[in-house]
This record gives C-alpha cells, sequence and structure tokens, in this order.
C-alpha cells in the first residue's frame, strides 16, 4: 500500500504544480459578504484527495457511492457482508480499489501495530469516571503522541520531501491502536474497568466490538458498515479542515487528529448522534410511551422548535437531499431488526419532521443527515449508553482524516491561514476607503 501510495502521489504532485503552472492565476469564483460573516459556506478553499460531496448524491469515496462500495469492497471472510474499512482505507489512500489480500494485509499490519502503552490507560485512569467518553478519548490520543515518529524525526531535521513517511507511519500506528482506546474507555466507565484482550482473528471493527464486549455476529457487521460510513465527508467539515489546518502547522498526526476530534465532539457535528437519541429518550419519558405515533412526534418536533433548539440529526451545511449514509442504515435496520421499536421511531420520526422544518422557510435542507440513525441501531445490540457513541465516530473518522494528512504532507501543501478582518474595515470598505483584500 505504501508503495503503491507514492507511485500516485508522485504523479499526483508533478501535475498539480503542471495545474498550478499553467492555470494558477484563473479566477475559480466569487466571495460575498455574507459568506465571510456566515460560516464560509459555499466558499471552495481546500483541496482533499480523499472523497467528494455532491449536496443531492451524497458523498463518494474516491468516486464510489456508499451501495457501490457495500458492493465491491472486500468482505470479512466467515459470510461477512458489509465493506471492511480497511479496504476503504486503501482505497482512499491509494485511489484504487483493493482485492481481498490487499485489505487482509492492511488488517495485519494494524494488528501488529495495535499494542497501546501503559502510560496510555494511565492518563486514561487520571480522569474522574463522570468525564465524558469524548474527553478521555482525546486525552487517549494525547498520551499516545509520546509515540510519534514524525514529531522524532522532525526534531532530528528531516527533509520537507520525506515529511509524508513518518507521517504515514504515525498515521497507520494511530489508527491501529485507537479501537483498543475506544475500548477501554467503554469498558473502564460503563462495565466496571473490566477490559477484554483483542483477539488476533478479528478484523479491525470486529476486533472493536469484541473488546467493547459486543461478540454478536450482527453488531460485529454493524460496526464494518458504522466504519465505513462514517469515515469520511470530504474536506471541509469541522473534524476533517480541523485535522487538516492543525496538520499544516507540521503537528504531528496525533496532534492534528486530537485536534479535530474536539470538533467532532460539538453537537452541530459528530456529537449530534448522541443529542439524537437523548432526544428521543427525553420524548419516550414525556409521552410516556415507547413508541409515540407520528401525531405525538409532531408535537414533540413544534415544542423542541418552540424553546428554541434544534431537531437534532436534520438538516446539513451542504447536503440538500436525505443523508445516503442514512439510507444505509435504514436499509441495515430493514434487514435486521425490522419491528424494533427504538428504530421504527428513528422511521416515523423521518417522515414527519422534514415537513416541520421545511415550514419554517429558513432550514436550507430538512432531511436527515448520518446521525439520525446511528444510535437507534447500536441500543438494538444494548449500546444504551449515548453519550459515548462519538468516540465510535471519532475512530471510523481517523481513517479519512489520516489518508487525508498523509496527502497533505505527500503533496507538500503549505501553512493554511486565510485572512481576516474587522467589521470596522469592511464598513471603510463599503464607503469605498478601504480593501478588504489582503495582498
Ligand atoms: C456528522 C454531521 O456533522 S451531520 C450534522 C449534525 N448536526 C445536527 O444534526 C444538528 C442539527 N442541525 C443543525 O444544527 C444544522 O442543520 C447544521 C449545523 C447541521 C447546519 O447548519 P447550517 O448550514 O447553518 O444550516 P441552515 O443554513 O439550514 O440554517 C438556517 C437556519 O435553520 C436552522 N436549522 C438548521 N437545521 C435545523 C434543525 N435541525 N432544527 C432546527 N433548526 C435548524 C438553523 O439553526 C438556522 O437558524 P437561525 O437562522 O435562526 O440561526
Ligand atoms: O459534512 C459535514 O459538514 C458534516 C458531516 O456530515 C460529516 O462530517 O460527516
Amino acid at each position: 500500500m505504501k508503495e503503491r501510495f507514492k507511485e500516485k502521489a508522485d504523479a499526483a504532485s508533478a501535475e498539480i504544480k503542471n495545474i498550478l503552472k499553467e492555470h494558477g492565476n484563473k479566477v475559480a469564483g466569487e466571495v460575498t459578504l455574507s459568506q465571510i460573516y456566515q460560516g464560509m459556506r459555499g466558499i471552495t478553499g481546500l483541496v482533499t484527495e480523499t472523497s467528494l460531496l455532491d449536496s443531492q448524491e451524497g458523498i463518494r469515496f474516491r468516486g464510489y457511492s456508499i451501495p457501490e462500495l457495500q458492493q465491491k469492497l472486500p468482505k470479512f471472510p466467515d459470510g461477512g457482508e458489509q465493506p471492511l474499512p480497511e479496504g476503504l482505507f486503501y482505497l482512499m489512500l491509494t485511489g484504487d480499489l483493493p482485492d481481498a489480500e490487499m485489505a487482509e494485509s492492511v488488517t495485519d499490519n494494524w494488528m501488529r501495530r495495535s499494542h497501546v502503552p501503559n502510560h496510555v490507560f494511565d492518563a486514561i485512569d487520571a480522569l474522574p469516571l463522570h468525564t465524558h467518553p469524548m474527553t478521555m478519548f482525546v486525552v487517549g490520543v494525547m498520551a499516545l503522541q509520546t509515540e510519534s515518529t514524525f514529531a522524532k524525526q522532525y526534531g532530528e531535521g528531516i527533509n520537507k520531501k520525506d515529511y509524508w513517511d513518518p507521517v504515514y507511519d504515525d498515521a497507520m500506528t494511530l489508527i491501529a491502536r485507537l479501537p483498543r482506546v475506544a475500548a477501554y474507555i467503554y469498558r473502564r466507565k460503563y462495565k466496571n474497568n473490566e477490559h477484554i484482550h483483542p483477539n488476533g482473528l478479528l478484523d479491525w471493527s470486529g476486533n472493536l466490538a469484541h473488546m467493547l464486549g459486543y461478540e454478536d455476529k450482527g453488531f460485529m457487521e454493524l460496526m464494518r458498515l458504522y466504519m465505513t460510513i462514517h469515515a469520511d465527508h470530504e474536506g471541509g467539515n469541522v473534524s476533517a479542515h480541523t485535522t487538516h489546518l492543525v496538520g499544516s502547522a507540521l503537528s504531528d498526526p496525533y496532534l492534528a487528529y486530537a485536534a479535530g476530534m474536539n470538533g467532532l465532539a460539538g453537537p452541530l457535528h459528530g456529537l449530534a448522534n448522541q443529542e439524537v437519541i437523548k432526544w428521543i429518550f427525553e420524548m419516550q419519558e414525556a409521552l410516556g410511551t415507547d413508541a409515540p405515533d407520528k401525531v405525538q412526534i409532531a408535537d414533540y418536533v413544534k415544542k423542541t422548535l418552540e424553546e428554541g433548539k434544534v431537531v437534532p440529526g436534520y438538516g446539513h451545511a451542504v447536503l440538500r437531499k436525505t443523508d445516503p449514509r442514512f439510507t444505509a442504515q435504514m436499509e441495515f435496520g430493514k434487514k435486521h431488526m425490522p419491528d424494533d421499536k427504538l428504530v421504527n421511531t428513528v422511521w416515523n420520526i423521518y417522515e414527519v419532521v422534514p415537513p416541520i422544518l421545511q415550514s419554517l422557510g429558513k432550514v436550507k435542507n430538512p432531511w436527515p443527515n448520518v446521525d439520525s440513525h446511528s444510535g437507534a441501531l447500536l441500543v438494538h445490540y444494548g449500546m444504551v449508553e449515548y453519550e459515548y457513541y462519538t468516540v465510535l465516530f471519532a475512530v471510523s473518522r481517523a481513517l479519512g482524516v489520516m489518508a487525508s494528512l498523509i496527502w497533505d504532507r505527500a503533496l507538500g501543501f503549505p501553512l493554511e491561514r486565510p485572512k481576516s478582518v474587522t467589521t470596522k474595515l469592511v464598513k471603510q470598505w463599503l464607503d469605498g476607503k478601504d480593501n478588504i483584500w489582503g495582498d
């Protein structure tokens, strides 16, 4: 995989140099004042090779949609139906679809790198049990940073042409160790500190399920699907953009990833998956039923909006249709748990919420995103501790942001530093007295 990546990166680097030599001055778009003030929505300002989001169709990883990945990526040998995220990582990194043997070699590589040093567990253990699992997770990642090859080699004076190599090494080791860190947090916080050793015969996701304490084959398949669909969502989302930004300062992959995951822990981003289940549980309690009907759901949605809160799991900064990651999970639910009450509630919410959000006249996307479905599937298998859910999202997101970070260093991308302005300067510019563009 590493050699294949290097060939591809060298070719891409030469191609980009030529594109910029010939077309570097071409104007690519305009920016409005509203965009500058309102979250830079719609401004193209980043290059991310691993995936691309279409507002109508949803995400494609190196050109492949989620149903295509489910068809084409290698599966776990023992009757697996869902794609192995190892294969997705290979695809995102090299641009090529792997065969079963290649995916297996990624599994083996990660298994070899998976030993987590004791001081990482000590760092997590130093936190009180009521600490949010995402805080424990980021502390664990920061403790893993002591092992950074990039930081060490940078300190010794590495040539900038070779940055990508130790970044590759760190990214692979970090990804390999995350399931153990994630499972440790779960077992410490919710299962009396009784930990489960890895099983060398399982794949990366299967092993995560096993170390969490879930041996059900259905849950292992869910983890393979979950780890695949949450891995990447082009470059501008908060977690990917933050990882890229922090990495651009040549902070090592551990530092960059930890920064990105602090962004994933925000309720408008990855933490929304916890908020969805919390909101449904609160609705059930308020209504006194675990199977609210559509009229009851509609009333509860209106109450949520009247209280000035968002409906978690709905809306998106870029998507304008139902998220295909929602649909993939709905299909999994229809196959494995069609009668589950909570999962059916998620499907009823899907029928009720969009017209209500649409009626507000300001919500650009009334449709569900990935987070509105994931929790109910986890609850089905017994994982009810919703505060933990974003940790699973974070383990998956490592695949995309680390593949991208390796590309960033291989392509020699520079420090990221956009210009900002003050409102005073904007007013002077509106009066024709000044310029808001940097030199
Ligand atoms: C993995 C992911 O990160 S997927 C996203 C997960 N997040 C959520 O599910 C949280 C709920 N959703 C939201 O808050 C938003 O839809 C976001 C943050 C995802 C996108 O935000 P934006 O791009 O600013 O959305 P948009 O342009 O449609 O917002 C316009 C207005 O509609 C509101 N709105 C958007 N989505 C919702 C929603 N689900 N419920 C209520 N109001 C909403 C916004 O808060 C904003 O209101 P304001 O003008 O009073 O401030
Ligand atoms: O694309 C976004 O802004 C948010 C999102 O769905 C993701 O990162 O998975």
